[in-house]
Formats: structure tokens, C-alpha cells, sequence
């Protein structure tokens, strides 16, 4: 019999009382979801801000607004490889009636000491480079003889392998043309010139607070010359296993004993929540080992997770070390899994503590519903829950326990085109333990507490897991 089996509400011989949920007579005080929710996100903060590197602030949540200190691009410059030219010198330019300027010299990208362009002259000059006084347009290279001083035309139309390129060495005149270029089409005023704030102009509010430092905001943050932003840290999370069966996953198997499993799981949860999140390894049911070890990450954390010890067992020491170490409460929720469930804080800092259920997969739906949430929180974000969609069941469920709401796993496939709700399958069975189950689903279908079971073709809240 499973551990779900033997707690569920009406065969676990638990006292009555349940809060008000059908069906948990027999139940004992079994909290609303939402009941626990609200205790843990009123306790926690966002995380005060703290002046960042750009690339470690990648994935947080601005705290100022930023200012541009001065125009993007901050010169005005080419956005092709050509000739910067006067337009006007190359009216009527065509390919049987090129018009032939001098080339003064060339302007590489970064240069600074520029040439003057005057009436019948221009410089050679690569993308990105500053337009030289005197100079208004661009011409591409493909639009020249590029400065060969044959008459061989370069069409525009040319494929590109036959286009010419600009050659010959940096800072001198182009090619063998003698200084000279034939140009074969007339610009347009202004063409191919990327002007000084095209792109952002100073002064501009480029990024507002509560913006989330995605890869092109980072680069947006440089083009600015900002190196350092304030930010929303991520949280320090550590994260520990109790229980004395437990091995590390390299160690040779041992009667008796399994490999831990949720110190791993929700390490990389609370890393792809945006936490820092380290894995403080496994602690077997001693009472000094936990608080010594609690003790060492307080030094370094914003908040604590610990996975089992939290339901009746004779052996579980978590919930007297909490009690030495600071105010935990412990809660049974009208969930499954998940029921069992502690939140307070530790030591000197009054640092938040989540303490889990041991079983992996109410460890990972008690994570999902609150220590994620709770980590959002921290960051700032104002999204801090998964997503909840409607979808249609395409395999019964049975089974659920009545006043519990369940968390079924499930495999969730979008609308197909045309399509508005998309579909649900429960993969694997109610059971806590049932890992295999859990790694094949991508989503939770929601089970309310007044229902047990549910036909295929019902639509029912299905919390996607992944983004
Ligand atoms: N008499 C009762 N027994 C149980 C109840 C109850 O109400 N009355 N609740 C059940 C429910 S529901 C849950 S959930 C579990 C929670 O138990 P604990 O938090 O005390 O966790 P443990 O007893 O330490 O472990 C439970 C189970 O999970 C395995 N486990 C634990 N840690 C890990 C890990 N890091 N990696 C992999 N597997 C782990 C452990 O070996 C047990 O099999 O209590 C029920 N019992
Ligand atoms: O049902 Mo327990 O609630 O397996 O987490």
C-alpha cells in the first residue's frame, strides 16, 4: 500500500475536523491550498537590490530605470563597405556614364582621424566606421569598379561572387585605381548612413525598473555603457535531503537504502525558477548532523529547502531541530500529494525555511506551488505562478481522494491549429513515489477536492510546467 493509500482522507484513521472540505471526515485539520500560499507569500520580500555586472544580472528583474548618457549609434556612420561620398558629385552616375571620384583614403571601423570629403572626392569606408566630414551618403562597393580603374561595370544585379570587394592595404588609396574610383548609380541624399540616435536618442528611459534582463537587454545595457545595474538579486537557496536510507545516486546500491533523488530535483528546480541554488548534499535522521549543517548554509542562503521528516514517523528528527532553531510550523493540506508540509524561519537572520515532504513527487508539486512562487517572489517578479490552462482529458481519471485537491501528472499537448483547447493525458498513477511518471509529464491536472474522478473528453485546469 502506497503512502498516498494509507493517508488518504477516510482510511488513514486521522482525527476528524477536516476544514471544511467534503468528504475529509476522519481527516484531521486539513488546510486550503491557498490557506498555505498566502502564509508563505505574506512572509516573504523581494530581495533588496543590489549593483550588478550586466552578464550576472542576466535573468533578473531591473531595479532603476536606465538613461541613456548619450545618443546610439553615437556617431553617425556607414552600414555598408563603399564609398562615403558628397551625393551630389554623383548625379547621373549610371553604368554606361559612371562618374569617376578620387579616393583620399580609406576609413576602417574605430578610426578617428578622418579625411575631409570635398566636391569630387570620397574615402573608401567599411560598415560600422564614421562618416568623414564633407561626406552625406554611402555607395556600396557593388555600385564601384571598387576602385580597380578598369572599366570593367559592376552591375548591381551581378551575383554576388562576381561583385567586387574593396582590397588593397588599409589607410591607402584603393586598389590599383591610382586614388580613383568609377561609380556606376547615383545615391540617394543620406543612403546607407546610420545616423548618431537612429537607434535610441540621450536621454531616453531605455529599459524601465521591473524589466526582466533578457540576452538583447544585456546588449541594449552595453550599447548604453552601463557595466554595472541595479538589480533584484537572484536568491541564495540551499538545498538538503533528510533521512538515514538515503545514499548519494554513486554509490553501489545498499539493502535497504535508495539514492537521493530530491536534494538533486530541486536544485535544479530552484535554479530553473532564477534561484543560485546549491545542492548541501544529505543529512540521515541525527539531530546534531541537521543542525550543524543547517547552520553552515544559513551563512550563505536567503531561504532553505529540506525535503522529508515532516509527516508522523518515529524517526523524524526535522521537526525538533526546527523547533530549536527558530519558528517552523507544520501544516497537513487538503492536497495530494503535498500533504504534509512546514514553513517558518531559521537562525539569526530569520532566514525562510520550506521544509518538504520526502516523497519525490510531493517534494516536486510542493516546490512547484510554493518554493517556487516564493522565489519568484524574491526576484521581484510579479508573475510568480505557472501558468494554468483549460484542456480536454483524453484518458480518464479515477481515484482522486475525495477533499484533497489532486495534482495529477500529466502529458499536455497545445490546441492543434484551428484548435482552442488542447489535451491532456495522466501519465503514471497517484502514487508519491512514482518518479517515472513524473519525468514523462510536462504538466499538473488539477483535481478538485470535491472530485474523484473525471471522463475522458472533461476539460479540467491543467498547470503547465514548462515555459
Ligand atoms: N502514518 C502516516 N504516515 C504518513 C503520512 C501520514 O499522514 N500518516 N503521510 C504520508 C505522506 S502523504 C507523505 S508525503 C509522507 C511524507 O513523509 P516525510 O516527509 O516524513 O518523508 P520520509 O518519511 O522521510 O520519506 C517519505 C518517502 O520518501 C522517500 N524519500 C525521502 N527522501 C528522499 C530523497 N531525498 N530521495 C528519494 N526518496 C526519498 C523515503 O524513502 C520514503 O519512501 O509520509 C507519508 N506517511
Ligand atoms: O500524499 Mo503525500 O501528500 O504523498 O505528499
Amino acid at each position: 500500500m502506497s503512502a498516498d493509500q494509507r493517508t488518504s482522507p477516510g482510511s488513514s484513521g486521522e482525527p476528524a475536523g477536516a476544514a471544511g472540505m467534503p468528504g475529509a471526515s476522519g481527516a484531521g485539520r486539513l488546510e486550503p491550498v491557498e490557506r498555505h500560499l498566502e502564509r508563505v507569500l505574506s512572509a516573504i520580500r523581494p530581495l533588496a537590490p543590489l549593483d550588478m555586472q550586466v552578464l550576472d544580472a542576466h535573468g533578473c528583474l531591473l531595479a532603476e530605470d536606465v538613461t541613456a548618457p548619450g545618443n546610439v549609434p553615437p556617431f553617425d556612420n556607414s552600414s555598408m563597405d563603399g564609398y562615403a561620398v558628397r551625393a551630389a558629385d554623383l548625379a547621373g552616375a549610371e553604368r554606361r556614364t559612371p562618374v569617376v571620384l578620387t579616393v583620399l583614403g580609406d576609413v576602417p571601423a574605430g578610426a578617428s582621424d578622418l579625411p575631409r570629403i570635398t566636391p569630387g572626392t570620397c574615402a573608401r569606408i567599411m560598415t560600422g566606421a564614421p562618416m568623414p566630414p564633407g561626406a552625406d551618403s554611402v555607395v556600396p562597393v557593388e555600385w564601384t569598379d571598387g576602385g580597380s580603374g578598369g572599366d570593367a561595370a559592376a552591375d548591381t544585379m551581378a551575383p554576388a561572387t562576381a561583385a567586387p570587394v574593396l582590397t588593397g592595404p588599409s589607410g591607402g588609396p584603393a586598389g590599383d585605381g591610382g586614388g580613383r574610383v568609377r561609380v556606376f548609380r547615383q545615391p540617394e541624399y543620406g543612403s546607407f548612413v546610420r545616423r548618431s540616435g537612429s537607434d535610441v536618442e540621450r536621454g531616453e528611459v531605455v529599459l524601465s525598473a521591473g524589466t526582466v534582463l533578457t540576452p538583447s537587454r544585456i546588449g541594449l545595457l552595453c550599447a548604453v555603457r552601463r557595466n554595472l545595474v541595479k538589480v533584484r538579486p537572484r536568491p541564495r537557496v540551499s538545498i538538503l535531503s533528510t533521512g538515514s536510507e538515503l545514499t548519494h545516486p554513486a554509490d553501489e546500491p545498499v539493502p535497504g537504502r535508495i539514492p537521493d533523488a530530491n536534494s538533486f530535483m530541486l536544485t535544479a528546480a530552484a535554479r530553473e525558477a532564477g534561484a543560485l541554488a546549491f545542492r548541501a548534499g544529505c543529512v540521515p535522521d541525527d539531530p546534531a548532523e541537521l543542525t550543524e549543517t543547517l547552520e553552515d548554509q544559513l551563512i550563505r542562503s536567503d531561504l532553505v529547502v529540506t525535503s522529508g521528516g515532516v509527516s508522523v514517523g518515529a524517526y523524524d528528527v526535522v521537526k525538533q531541530v526546527f523547533a530549536d532553531l527558530g519558528e517552523v510550523s507544520f501544516h497537513r493540506l487538503a492536497m495530494q500529494p503535498g500533504k504534509p508540509q512546514g514553513f517558518g524561519t531559521i537562525g539569526p537572520d530569520a532566514t525562510p525555511l520550506f521544509a518538504l515532504p520526502g516523497n519525490p513527487v510531493s517534494a516536486f508539486v510542493s516546490f512547484e506551488l510554493f518554493v517556487r512562487p516564493a522565489i519568484r517572489r524574491m526576484m521581484g517578479m510579479e508573475q510568480v505562478h505557472r501558468p494554468v490552462v483549460r484542456a480536454r482529458l483524453d484518458a480518464p481519471i479515477t481515484g482522486s481522494p475525495e477533499g484533497r485537491r489532486q495534482y495529477a501528472r500529466g502529458r499536455y499537448v497545445p490546441p492543434m491549429p484551428g484548435e482552442i483547447t488542447g489535451t491532456v493525458t495522466p501519465v503514471g498513477g497517484s502514487g508519491s513515489h512514482l518518479l517515472g511518471a513524473l519525468a514523462r509529464a510536462n504538466a499538473l491536472v488539477v483535481v478538485d477536492e470535491w472530485t474523484t474522478s473525471a471522463p475522458m473528453g472533461q476539460l479540467v485546469d491543467v498547470m503547465l510546467l514548462q515555459e
